[in-house]
């Protein structure tokens, strides 16, 4: 199984610190939520990751390979995929050509596109429809599967649920929970604590650019008071 080490990471915009030490490890076939308060970096951290703005500070290892000297274009291709914040997906262009897209930075493109559709089998059905007229969640899973057409061992989840139905929510928490059935190692942000109880393997807390606590599942479950300490959520 795929480990990846992030240790000690510093962000800045302008002069204000956005990320301060951030540390997490992931192993393959777990899901690590973060959650905090708007504005407390959890999206920079996203991005300092994928290499998207500078670091000031830290590592990042996967599978004992440095990292964090690679260009940010580099990165997919070093097996961490990443799913921005609102759906990215171009919507004039159909299902099968939003894929094709994601399989452009792949050789072995067939094979892919059977892994990714075989994580979305939602999708197979929908392959000449244009994405923009997809449901909410059908666009999410067709962004997931166009990161997941690289294969990566890590995929980076940045609010997935936003905006979603409730019964859409609950299709996108089996895709979670598909990928990291499939050995994948998931870092999911969440505003939601509903959308993440149930696929969570372990929390983080992030205030001010910096994780405060960090608790397994069954610690929250435990004591759902932890839940409005951290973010202030009701529990
Ligand atoms: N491009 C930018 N320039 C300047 N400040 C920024 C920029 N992007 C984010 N920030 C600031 O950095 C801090 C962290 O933002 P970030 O988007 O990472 O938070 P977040 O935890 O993902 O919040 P949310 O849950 O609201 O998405 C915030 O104070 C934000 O205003």
């Amino acid at each position: 199984m795929s480990v990846m080490t992030v240790e000690g990471f510093d962000a800045f915009y302008g002069r204000s610190q956005a990320l301060r030490g951030f540390s997490v490890e992931l192993r393959g076939g777990e899901v690590l939520c973060l959650l905090g308060r708007n504005g407390a970096g959890k999206t920079t951290a996203l991005k300092a990751i994928m290499g998207t703005i500078r670091r000031t500070a830290g590592r990042i290892v996967l599978d004992g390979r440095d990292l964090s000297a690679l260009p940010a274009y580099e990165i997919p291709r070093a097996g961490i995929a990443h799913v921005p914040q609102g759906r990215r997906l171009f919507a004039e262009l159909t299902v099968a050509e939003n894929l094709e897209i994601g399989l452009s930075t792949r050789k072995s493109s067939r094979r892919a596109l059977d892994y990714a559709l075989g994580l979305f089998p939602v999708l197979t059905e929908r392959m000449n429809q244009r994405s923009g007229t997809l449901s909410g969640g059908e666009q999410t899973m067709l962004t997931m599967a166009r990161a997941m057409c690289i294969e990566p061992a890590v995929i980076l989840l940045d609010e997935p649920t936003e905006g979603l139905m409730p019964s859409a929510i609950a299709g996108i928490r089996e895709a979670v929970i598909r990928l990291r059935d499939n050995g994948v190692a998931v870092l999911l942000v969440e505003q939601r604590v509903d959308a993440v109880l149930p696929v969570a393997d372990r929390v983080a807390f992030m205030d001010h650019g910096e994780i405060k606590a960090r608790f397994t599942i069954d610690e929250v479950r435990n004591d759902l008071s932890l839940l409005h300490r951290y973010v202030g959520v009701g529990a």
